[in-house]
């Protein structure tokens, strides 16, 4: 699990070095990686459909683009070739016999042809990277924001899979990739039409200075997907690490845990573990160099000799008459022209390839994602909802080996305020999860108004519901958004004040620079802040807001003052005769309001009553309640 390393935050002689950040490994399907099995050649052959595949999806970004780009392809073979047939034609008379004015009078309109195929290449590459610039942006934002949405829409219980946020951290490396992809499959393709056009010619001239050329440009091409091989095993080993860095980066660095990082001396520590975890991503990269570099020297030596044989062979050929001087002289040009399109094919060809890669982990993940979208019913929950029902409802969340709710019954009716009570960990807001349809039971069923779950479109079931959850967002929009935030709203804010009324923050708003205006962003230019108590209030108030069937207020007061939390349950009771309300409280006295209790240990209802019944029942709540008043 871990390992030992030296760098460690203000160590002394007398204090153990901190334990250096563990090293996460997966098992199982997802700890295999895709490159290991797969062979040089196949990798090689997934090139076309990479193109294929970036051609698709450029064409639905920006059709008339990916139509002006196809259309400079053309114009750039046909203009290599005819500025190659233009130089044959024009070395003969400038390496013939006669005056030089003669010579070139001669060679001119074949110069003048050269000129214009010369001029046709330079205007087609500019027009290409105008294409490329047109779909790249567009290309890499619906690749960006497919990524989001498919991750916001999966089921949520997938966010418990092993190994899911790493497939995430993988396929955003996908994402990054389309910022080039296009650029360098564009410039593949002009180099595979020259060099196609180049070599063409040059076997035209002579058949044996292709198969020469081929050779020399091979071994870096072998090379250059060898070395992409090597840089995706160590971006593979890396993903893990790399997540749990990009997450301590966050954590380390919001404004919003300064105080705590700062107050409890953790800052060097988590530098020494961010630091530690940088480290060790770079020894894995560090590791590979000398592979990388055995394949570039083994590459270069092997195609600089037949570079050698290639020029050789020409030399020969003229030498010893087999080829007019002319035309040989118009190989030159061919042979220069092939080359230097043979690597841009081969590196860009290469990049093409370590593009393929990380599309591929994109896409894997994106049909992942896909797979796990909530594949439920399609019947609409209408309102008002008169009932829920939980009967024998179990769920255990992946790799667990207990079952966080373990076999549940229960009816909560309109009207009624139910509170959920219990011990840390022992499944209460587990429960909230399956009443709500955020997570489906393993067995038994939940209903709402007679319908499973299991039948209903969530959505219909979530515009019904008013979710603070234990732990919610502190959303960095305008105060208006965070109250109005997953509602239609109106232009009116009438019923914003009343959602902010309801909590007592009125006066708090309109302290605010830009009262409902004002951006709760501290980080940014402009924005402000509130306090702990503050943002529970505005949580509350987004729930009232919605006016919803179903209010489930977990820990809803547990960072208010007194008076904060007597009028959030005031209103709570005001509102209860229209909708079905739960609370989850650790303050028992809260519970008074209830109409019925439930008591979870374990993932199981063991007792349930009104407040004054369970007092005197001598069970877990009686002891709950004696031990927070024991002081
Ligand atoms: N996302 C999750 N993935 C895996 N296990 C989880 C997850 N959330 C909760 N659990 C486990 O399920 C059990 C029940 O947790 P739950 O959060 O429902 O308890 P709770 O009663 O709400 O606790 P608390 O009073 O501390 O809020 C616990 O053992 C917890 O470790």
């Amino acid at each position: 699990m871990t390992s030992t390393d030296t760098h460690s935050p203000q160590q002394t002689d007398t204090t153990p070095p901190p334990p250096p950040p563990a090293e996460i490994k997966y098992s199982g399907q997802y700890s295999v990686n895709p490159l290991g099995a797969v062979s040089f050649w196949k990798l090689c052959a997934q090139i076309p459909s990479v193109l294929r595949h970036i051609t698709r999806m450029s064409w639905e970004t920006d059709r008339r683009a990916v139509q002006l780009l196809l259309a400079c392809q053309v114009v750039t073979g046909v203009a290599a070739a005819v500025l190659l047939a233009a130089t044959a034609r024009a070395m003969g008379p400038i390496l013939g016999a006669g005056a030089v004015v003669d010579r070139l009078r001669e060679a001119l309109p074949a110069l003048l042809v050269m000129a214009g195929a010369a001029a046709l290449t330079r205007g087609a590459g500019a027009v290409a990277m105008y294409a490329e610039r047109r779909i790249t942006p567009t290309l890499t934002t619906g690749t960006d924001t497919a990524l989001v949405a498919a991750v916001c829409r999966v089921e949520a219980a997938a966010y418990a899979v092993d190994g899911f946020a790493d497939r995430q951290e993988a396929a955003e490396m996908g994402v990054l990739r389309t910022h080039v992809m296009v650029a360098d499959a564009q410039r593949f393709m002009s180099a595979l039409i020259r060099m196609i056009t180049a070599g063409g010619v040059l076997s035209v001239l002579n058949i044996l200075m292709l198969p020469l050329l081929l050779l020399a440009v091979l071994p870096a091409g072998i090379g250059a997907v060898l070395t992409a091989r090597v840089d995706y095993e160590i971006h593979y080993a890396n993903v893990a690490d790399r997540n749990i860095r990009g997450m301590m980066r966050w954590w380390s660095t919001t404004p919003r845990f300064a105080d705590e990082a700062r107050a409890n001396g953790m800052t060097d520590y988590l530098l020494f573990w961010y630091r530690s975890l940088s480290e060790r991503c770079d020894r894995r990269t560090l590791a590979a160099a000398p592979r990388t570099l055995r394949i570039a020297l083994v590459s270069a030596v092997a195609g600089g000799f037949f570079l050698v044989a290639t020029w050789g062979a020409l030399a020969w050929l003229a030498v010893t008459g087999r080829v007019a001087l002319a035309i040989a002289a118009t190989a030159v040009v061919a042979v220069q022209t092939t080359l230097a399109a043979l690597s841009q094919v081969v590196v860009n060809g290469a990049a093409v390839f370590h593009t393929s890669l990380y599309l591929g982990d994109m896409q894997t993940f994106l049909a992942d994602a896909a797979d796990r979208a909530p594949k439920r019913g399609d019947v609409a929950i209408g309102a008002p909802v008169e009932e829920i029902r939980l009967d024998e409802v179990v769920y255990r969340y992946p790799g667990k080996d207990k079952a966080a709710v373990d076999g549940v019954s229960l009816t909560l009716r309109r009207g009624e305020i139910v509170a959920v009570v219990g011990v840390n960990g022992s499944g209460k807001s587990t429960l909230t999860r399956l009443i709500t349809g955020i997570y489906l039971a393993d067995k038994g069923c939940v209903s709402w108004n007679g319908t499973d779950l299991a039948d209903v479109a969530p959505a219909t079931v979530w515009s019904r519901t008013g979710l603070v959850p234990q732990i919610f967002a502190q959303w960095p929009l305008r105060v208006r958004e965070n109250v109005t935030l997953g509602q239609p709203r109106t232009h009116d804010d009438a019923a914003v004040w009343e959602a902010v009324d309801a909590v007592g923050m009125r006066e708090a708003i309109e302290d605010l620079p830009s009262g409902l205006d004002t951006l709760l962003a501290r980080e940014t230019f402009g924005g402000a802040e509130l306090s702990g108590g503050q943002w529970q209030r505005l949580a509350c108030s987004r729930a009232l807001y919605r006016r919803p069937s179903l209010l489930i207020l977990d820990e809803p007061t547990s960072q208010m003052d007194p008076r904060g939390e007597h009028q959030i349950f005031e209103e709570i009771k005001a509102i209860s005769g229209d909708r079905i309300t739960i609370v989850i409280t650790h303050r028992l006295e809260n519970t008074r309001i209830a109409d019925h209790i439930v008591v979870m240990d374990h993932g199981r209802i063991t007792e349930q009553g009104r407040y004054d019944d369970l007092v005197h029942a001598g069970g877990t709540f009686a002891e709950l309640l004696r031990l927070s008043q024991d002081r």
